[in-house]
C-alpha cells in the first residue's frame, strides 16, 4: 500500500484480486480506505485526492471484468457534499453498492470524526459514481442468485467495536457472510481481541466473518500496523495471516454455507431476535464462477469428536470425563443406591463405565467395593480380553466375581430347541443375543439382589448404528454413562487416562492392552483362543461412522457432501493433522468406495432400521457439542422410519470409486 497514491493502491488490489480469483476465491476483502490509506489524516479532504479515487475505482472495475470474485475495497466517498469512509462493492466490472461506515472512532489515537461523517442513518439512497447509479447505505445485502446461501453483509472496522454491530441486524435480515474492511493499528495484546470479537460476532450471527486489517505502508507517524487477516466462521478460526508480514498479503479459506444454513435451521432462537433497524435492499448479483473446483481450503477434523488441537482435546477428554462423573453421582445420591453393578467385558465401552464408576465412588466416599463387577464369559469370549477384564477390576479394588454364562445359555438355547442345542455349528443372532441377553438378565437381578443399579455402557457410536441387543441385552440398563460418548472418543479417553496417570501405572499397562484389542462382541465361538468376530468389518471402521455421524446428526447434511467431506481427509493419510499420541500403525486411509459402501449402511442403520433401540433408551447424560441420540434430547425421530431418500442421494451423487 502506498500512501495517498490511489492509481498504485489500485494497481495492488488488481494483482490480489487476479491472484485470489485464480484460486477460486468468490470473495475478496481489502482494508478500509485500501485505496488511499488509512493513516493519511488531512489529506482525505483534499480534492485531488477523492477525485483520483473515483477514477482509480474505475480502473479496478475495469481490469478485474473477467474475474470471478466479488471486490470488497476501502474508499473515501463524497455523497451530499459530506465525506463518507466506504466499503465499495463491484463484481465483473460493476459497482454493486456502497456501504458508510457506521461508527466512527475519536478517541484516544483515532480522529475520523474530523474528516468523515457517520453513515449510521443512510439508507434507501443512490449515489452516481461512474455514470453508474449504485445504491449507497448501511441497509444493503448482496446475494449470489446461484448460490442464493451468499448473502454479504459489509462493515468497517470500528463498526465491530461497538455494543450492537451493524453486522448483527444484517445477520438477522440474512446476511451469511460479513466482511470487515478494518485499519486497526497495532498495540500489544490487540490482535486478541480483534480475534475475540470476530469470532462472537461470528458466533453470535451464525455467519462468515472475514477480517481484513491495514498492514505494512500504512504511516509510522506515531502508530504501526500489523495486517491481521481473519476468517472466521461461526466461531472458528478457518483461517489466521501470519502478523507483521513482508510486503502483500493474502488468506483463503472456504466457508461452508451448507452449515451456517443447517445451524440457522436448528437455532430457532436466532430467528426470534427481530431486528425493525433497517428495510434492506438485496443486490443480486451472479457469481457464475469460471472453475469447477480447487479442492477443500478448510480445517477438517478426522475425528470430529476428538479435536486435534492438543489443548482443546485435553480440556474435551477433563469435560467429557466429569459430565459422566457428575451425572452418574447425582443419579446415585438421588436414589440412595448402594452399589453399582457393571458388567466388565475387557472390551472398551465397559471399560470407560468402569473408571467412571471407581471415580464416582471416590467421590462420593462409598468405597471401591460399592462397585460389583462381572466378568461374565461366553461362548466367544477370548482369554485376553477375559484376563484384561479381572486384572483391570483387581487392580481398581474392586468387588468382582467370574459368572460363566455358558451353562444357562446352553439350557435356553435347548428350551428353544435351537439347532446349536443339537450340535449344529449355528451361531445366528438369537444365538447372540442369548448370551447379550442372559448377562443383562443377571446384571438387573444382581441390582436387585445388592440394592445397587446396573450401569449401561452402551455408546453413541452404537446407538447410532443399533449394533446392540434390544430391551433384555445390552440397550437396557439402569443408567447409562456412555450413551454420550462416540467410540473415537472414548477409545481416546482411555488413552487420556493413561497419560494423565489417573491409575496406577499397572492399571494404565491393561489399559493400553483393551486400546490395542480388536473391537468384537465376542459372542460367536472362536476357534484357536483368537476373536474371530470383528465388529468393524461388519458394521464399518468407527473412524468413518463417527464422521458420518457427526455431520449427519449435527448438521443435517446430505449424504454426498458428508461424502465428499469425508473423502477430502480420509483419503489420504497425508491430509491434515492426526491426534497427537495417535498410534502410527492405526494410521488409515479409505478409498471412494469404501467411504460410499460404509456410508450406505450408516444411513440404512441410522434412518431406517435403529430408532427404535433409541426410543426407548435410558436415561444417559449428553456429552459432545456433536450431538447426543436421546429420544428426550437431541434427536426425535420415527421408530418406523426409511432411509429411501438419504441412499438414494448417496448412490446418485457419489461415484462408486
Ligand atoms: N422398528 C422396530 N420396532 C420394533 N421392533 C423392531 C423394529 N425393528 C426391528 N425390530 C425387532 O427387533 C429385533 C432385532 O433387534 P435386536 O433384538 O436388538 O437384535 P439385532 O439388532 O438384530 O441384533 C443385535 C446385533 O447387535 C450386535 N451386538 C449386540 C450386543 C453388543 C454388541 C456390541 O458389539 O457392543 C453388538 C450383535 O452382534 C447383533 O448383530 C427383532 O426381533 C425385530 O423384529
Ligand atoms: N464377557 C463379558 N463379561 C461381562 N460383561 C460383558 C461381557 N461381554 C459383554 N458384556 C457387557 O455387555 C456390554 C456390551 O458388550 P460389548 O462386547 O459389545 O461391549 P464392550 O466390550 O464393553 O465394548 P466394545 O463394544 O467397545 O467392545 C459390555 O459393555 C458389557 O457391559
Ligand atoms: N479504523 C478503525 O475503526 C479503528 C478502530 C478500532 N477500535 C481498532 O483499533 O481496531
Amino acid at each position: 500500500m502506498k500512501l495517498a497514491d490511489p492509481f498504485a493502491n489500485a494497481q495492488y488490489i488488481i494483482e490480489l484480486a487476479v491472484k485470489a480469483s485464480q484460486e477460486g476465491a468468490g470473495l475478496c476483502v481489502f482494508p478500509e480506505l485500501s485505496l488511499t490509506g488509512y493513516s493519511i489524516e488531512d489529506l482525505r479532504l483534499q480534492q485531488i485526492l477523492l477525485e483520483t479515487t473515483v477514477k482509480a475505482i474505475g480502473k479496478i472495475c475495469d481490469e478485474t471484468k473477467e474475474l470471478t470474485s466479488v471486490l470488497v475495497i476501502g474508499a473515501p466517498i463524497i455523497f451530499k457534499a459530506a465525506l463518507y469512509n466506504c466499503a465499495i462493492v463491484m463484481h465483473k466490472g460493476h459497482l454493486l453498492g456502497i456501504v458508510p461506515k457506521s461508527f466512527l472512532p475519536n478517541y484516544r489515537e483515532f480522529y475520523e470524526a474530523r474528516q468523515f461523517i457517520s453513515g449510521q442513518h443512510i439508507s434507501q439512497e443512490e449515489i452516481l459514481l461512474l455514470g453508474q447509479r449504485v445504491p449507497f447505505g448501511v441497509d444493503l445485502l448482496f446475494t449470489a442468485i446461484d448460490y442464493p446461501d451468499f448473502v454479504m453483509g459489509v462493515e468497517i472496522c470500528e463498526d465491530l467495536w461497538v455494543p450492537i454491530p451493524p453486522s448483527s441486524h444484517a445477520c438477522i435480515a440474512g446476511a451469511t457472510v460479513i466482511a470487515n474492511l478494518s485499519a486497526s493499528n497495532i498495540t500489544i495484546g490487540k490482535a486478541e481481541k480483534r480475534t475475540l470479537l470476530c469470532q462472537a460476532q461470528s458466533s453470535r450471527g451464525i455467519c462468515a466473518y472475514l477480517y481484513a486489517a491495514a498492514g505494512q505502508g500504512e504511516s509510522s507517524t506515531d502508530v504501526a500496523w500489523d495486517g491481521q487477516l481473519s476468517i472466521i466462521e461461526n466461531g472458528q478460526i478457518l483461517a489466521q495471516s501470519d502478523r507483521f508480514p513482508e510486503g502483500q498479503n493474502c488468506l483463503i479459506a472456504d466457508i461452508d454455507l451448507d452449515i451456517l444454513r443447517q445451524e440457522r435451521l436448528q437455532m430457532g432462537s436466532f430467528h426470534q431476535n427481530e431486528s425493525a433497524r433497517y428495510r434492506y435492499r438485496t443486490i443480486e448479483f451472479t457469481l457464475k464462477p469460471s472453475f469447477d473446483t480447487f479442492g477443500l481450503k478448510r480445517p477438517l477434523e478426522r475425528f470430529p469428536f476428538v479435536p486435534s488441537d492438543a489443548h482443546r482435546l485435553e480440556q474435551d477428554c477433563f469435560e467429557a470425563y466429569m459430565i459422566q462423573v457428575a451425572a452418574l453421582k447425582q443419579r446415585i445420591q438421588a436414589i440412595g443406591a448402594k452399589k453399582l453393578v457393571i458388567g466388565i467385558s475387557g472390551g472398551l465401552d465397559s471399560t470407560q463405565a468402569l473408571l467412571v464408576a471407581v471415580q464416582v465412588a471416590d467421590e462420593l466416599q462409598m468405597g471401591r467395593d460399592a462397585i460389583l463387577g462381572y466378568t461374565m464369559p461366553g461362548f466367544g469370549t477370548s482369554s485376553e480380553t477375559k484376563q484384561n477384564a479381572e486384572a483391570l477390576m483387581e487392580t481398581l479394588g474392586i468387588q468382582w466375581e467370574c459368572l460363566d454364562i455358558r451353562p444357562a445359555a446352553e439350557q435356553m438355547l435347548k428350551d428353544m430347541k435351537h439347532p446349536y442345542a443339537e450340535g449344529q455349528a449355528v451361531y445366528d443372532v438369537t444365538f447372540e443375543n442369548v448370551q447379550a441377553g442372559l448377562r443383562t438378565d443377571y446384571l438387573f437381578r444382581l441390582a436387585n439382589h445388592h440394592n445397587g443399579i446396573v450401569i449401561g455402557t452402551g455408546d453413541l457410536s452404537e446407538l447410532a448404528l443399533g449394533w446392540c441387543t434390544y430391551g433384555v441385552g445390552d440397550q437396557m440398563s439402569h443408567y447409562n454413562v456412555n450413551g454420550g460418548l462416540p467410540k473415537t472418543l472414548i477409545q481416546h479417553l482411555i488413552r487420556w487416562v493413561i497419560q494423565s496417570k489417573r491409575f496406577s501405572d499397572e492399571a494404565g499397562d491393561i489399559l493400553q492392552r483393551i486400546l490395542d484389542t480388536e473391537i468384537s462382541p465376542e459372542l460367536i465361538p472362536s476357534q484357536d483362543s483368537k476373536t474371530l468376530q470383528s465388529t468393524e468389518q461388519k458394521i464399518g471402521p468407527y473412524a468413518l461412522q463417527d464422521f458420518n455421524l457427526y455431520y449427519i446428526l449435527r448438521y443435517g447434511l446430505k449424504p454426498s457432501k458428508v461424502a465428499f467431506l469425508s473423502y477430502s481427509i480420509w483419503s489420504d493419510i497425508q491430509q491434515g493433522t492426526w491426534l497427537e499420541g495417535f498410534p502410527e500403525e492405526k494410521k488409515k486411509a479409505y478409498s471412494l468406495s469404501e467411504i460410499r459402501h460404509w456410508l450406505e449402511l450408516f444411513l440404512k442403520r441410522f434412518f431406517a432400521f435403529s430408532q427404535f433401540k433409541r426410543s426407548a433408551m435410558p436415561n444417559s447424560p449428553k456429552v459432545s457439542a456433536g450431538g447426543g441420540l436421546s429420544p428426550r434430547g437431541d434427536w426425535r425421530a420415527p421408530s418406523d422410519g426409511n432411509a429411501t431418500i438419504w441412499v438414494n442421494e448417496l448412490l446418485e451423487n457419489v461415484p462408486e470409486g
